[in-house]
Parts: C-alpha cells; sequence; structure tokens
C-alpha cells in the first residue's frame, strides 16, 4: 500500500503558479472537448442555503485527454463581502486518473476566478465577429477584477470601462489596474458603444438594456444569483438578432431551465461554436454567453497548476552548469 501522503496547496501558491499563458489554452482544451463528448461532467449538485444567502455546489469531472481527475466543492455566500471573505471560495480534489487516489488538496478560489476569465476569454474568441476596441465590464468584485487582467492580456483593447454598484470600489480597482481602465458612474454609458460587455455581479435585477447594445456585440453574462440570467433584461433574450450561448448545454437545461421555458434558445456550447468559421456568424448579431462555470475548467486548470509546481520542483533539485 503506498503511504504517500496527499500535497497540500494553498491559493498563495496556486496562485503564484496560474499563468494566462497556460490557463486559457487548458480552458479553451477543456470547452472543445466537452462538446467532443471527450469529458464525463454530470450536471452539478447545488445545495441552496437561502437563510444565509448562500449555496454549496458539487462539482467533479474526468477529462479522457488530459487524463485529469477531480471534484471541486465550491461555496457562494453573498453577504461574505462585510465580513472580508471572498464570496465565491473553492477546494479542489485531484486524483490519479488511473487509480483514483487523492493526489493533491488544492485551494480552489484562485482557479474559480481565473478559470471562469478564462473561460469569457475563449468564449469571446470564438463568438465575437468584430474589432475589440472597447471593453466595459459590469461589476468590481472578484470577478470583474480577474476579467480585466485576463482580457486585457489576451485582446488588444483601447479602452476598458469599469463600472459597479459602489462606484468607489470602481475606482479603486481602476487605480490599482493603471492608466488601462477607466471607471465608470453611470452603467449606460459605460455599455454603450462596447463591442464586449462582461457582468460579473449578484444583481437580482437586470443591469444591462437592449436599447444600449450596439449590433455585433458580445456578453459574457457570468452572475450566478438567484437565478443565472438576471443581469440581463428579457428585451435581450427575445430580440431576433441575439444568440445564446452556454458553456454546456446539459447543464443549461437545468440551470437555465426557466430562460428555456420561457423560450429562449440556446445556440449551443462554446466547444460547438470553435469548430463554426466566424463566416458563419452574422456580425450584427448580439452573442451572448451564459458562464454557468464547469468542473472540467477547474479539473484541468488543476493539472496545469500541479504539473507547474512539479516543474518548478524539478528545477529546484537540476544540478547548475
Ligand atoms: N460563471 C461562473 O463560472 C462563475 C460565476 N460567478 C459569479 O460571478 C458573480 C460575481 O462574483 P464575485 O466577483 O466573486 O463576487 P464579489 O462578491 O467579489 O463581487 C460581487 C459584485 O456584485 C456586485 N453586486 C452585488 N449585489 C448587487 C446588486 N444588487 N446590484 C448590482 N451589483 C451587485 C457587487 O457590487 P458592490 O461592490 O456594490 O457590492 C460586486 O461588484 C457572482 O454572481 C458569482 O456567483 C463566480 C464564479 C464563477
Ligand atoms: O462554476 C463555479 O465554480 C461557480 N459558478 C457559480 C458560482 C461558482
Amino acid at each position: 500500500m503506498s503511504s504517500e501522503q496527499p500535497l497540500f496547496m494553498s491559493d498563495e501558491t496556486v496562485k503564484s503558479l496560474l499563468k494566462w499563458e497556460t490557463l486559457i489554452p487548458a480552458v479553451e482544451g477543456a470547452m472543445r472537448d466537452l462538446s467532443k463528448k471527450d469529458v464525463l461532467q454530470p450536471p452539478r449538485l447545488i445545495l441552496p442555503i437561502p437563510s444565509k444567502n448562500g449555496a454549496l455546489l458539487a462539482m467533479p469531472a474526468f477529462s479522457k485527454s488530459e487524463s485529469a481527475l477531480g471534484c471541486k466543492v465550491v461555496t457562494s455566500f453573498q453577504n461574505n463581502q462585510e465580513k472580508g471573505l471572498p464570496s465565491i471560495m473553492g477546494t479542489i480534489l485531484f486524483m490519479d486518473s488511473e487509480t483514483g487516489k487523492l493526489k493533491v488538496i488544492m485551494e480552489g478560489t484562485e482557479i474559480t476566478a481565473w478559470r471562469t476569465a478564462a473561460a469569457s476569454v475563449v468564449a469571446t474568441k470564438h463568438l465575437h465577429v468584430g474589432e475589440k476596441k472597447i471593453l466595459a465590464i459590469l461589476g468590481a468584485g472578484t470577478q470583474g477584477r480577474i476579467h480585466a487582467l485576463a482580457m486585457h492580456h489576451y485582446f488588444q483593447f483601447q479602452e476598458v470601462r469599469i463600472w459597479n454598484r459602489t462606484e468607489s470600489r470602481a475606482k479603486a480597482l481602476c487605480n490599482e489596474l493603471g492608466s488601462w481602465a477607466t471607471h465608470y458612474s453611470n452603467k449606460e454609458r459605460c455599455v454603450r458603444d462596447a463591442d464586449v460587455i462582461v457582468t460579473a455581479t449578484y444583481s437580482p435585477t437586470p443591469i444591462v438594456r437592449l436599447s444600449w447594445l450596439k449590433p455585433g456585440a458580445h456578453i459574457n453574462a457570468i452572475g450566478f444569483g438567484v437565478k443565472h440570467h438576471n443581469e440581463l433584461e428579457d428585451e435581450i433574450y427575445k430580440s431576433e438578432s441575439t444568440v445564446v450561448w452556454v458553456d454546456h448545454m446539459e447543464a443549461a437545461q437545468k440551470e437555465l431551465a426557466e430562460l428555456i421555458n420561457n423560450g429562449v434558445r440556446m445556440r449551443g456550447e462554446v466547444g460547438q461554436a470553435m469548430t463554426l468559421s466566424h463566416a458563419q456568424t452574422q456580425s450584427s448579431n448580439i452573442t451572448v454567453f451564459h458562464s454557468l462555470g464547469m468542473a472540467v475548467e477547474d479539473v484541468v486548470a488543476a493539472k496545469v497548476v500541479f504539473e507547474a509546481h512539479k516543474e518548478k520542483l524539478q528545477a529546484a533539485t537540476r544540478p547548475s552548469n
């Protein structure tokens, strides 16, 4: 019997090993593999805890091509900000995919933030046709911040605008990010003329209106909150020019059932869109990526981090010439 103990990796260690250059391709591969049915990923279990304004989610996945097996347990507690804690906190159990033996217990708060932004980058790359000059981000919390960093890293936006319900947080975030980010006190002005929009809030009511959107705009709607689709007004879904994409159809059928029952058609998964050329998408369409978040993104991200950790150890023990 192997007596090897599982490794524990804190969020601080995980963060030091996360790089957009390795994470974005890994998340892109995970989204593609899922749509090719090369991933085992059941709909996640969601345990709502209404009295605490919270929820616990259990998210297992196996990626065949990456031989990556794991399960994330993540909580979402909306009132944590006032307690000085992140709203979303996760833990990932990463297993040996040959034996099922636990290899790493990884804090998954950083991975959840980074991989969600990486998925939005991938969706934007494959769904948005036109030039990417203006990015508008609604929400200056963990997700607003990491989306600004990921999008700024990957695309050459000329303007990055950030609006937040509490204006001082948008200002503070823009100060932290530097001169490439500008805070907006009015969300309509923030969104008008934007090529790409990210909604990253817990808003229970719509924060984006159809009339503000320019033809061809792309929205990454990532908020979870009470219902997944609260951040966008119904007119956006009803518009004939809107095309809605998701990360996982099976999960959407469950988690976006209300939208689907109201007649909103999900065009498909981002992983399926990867096989279409941009020429097949109308450039005047408004595209929406409804990001639910997928376990396979967490599992491949955990593998990227574990591999980087092993490389670092090897480099440290390699004899220098
Ligand atoms: N799709 C996915 O895979 C994932 C989705 N998420 C979702 O992303 C969203 C943001 O998460 P995160 O950044 O970690 O959370 P944070 O707590 O860090 O930030 C929350 C943000 O929501 C804003 N907000 C809260 N309530 C309202 C409201 N009523 N109206 C407008 N804005 C509001 C806050 O504004 P203020 O500063 O004024 O309080 C803040 O900007 C959540 O819905 C979360 O569930 C998170 C992880 C993964
Ligand atoms: O996929 C995920 O980890 C989450 N989605 C919504 C809250 C956390």
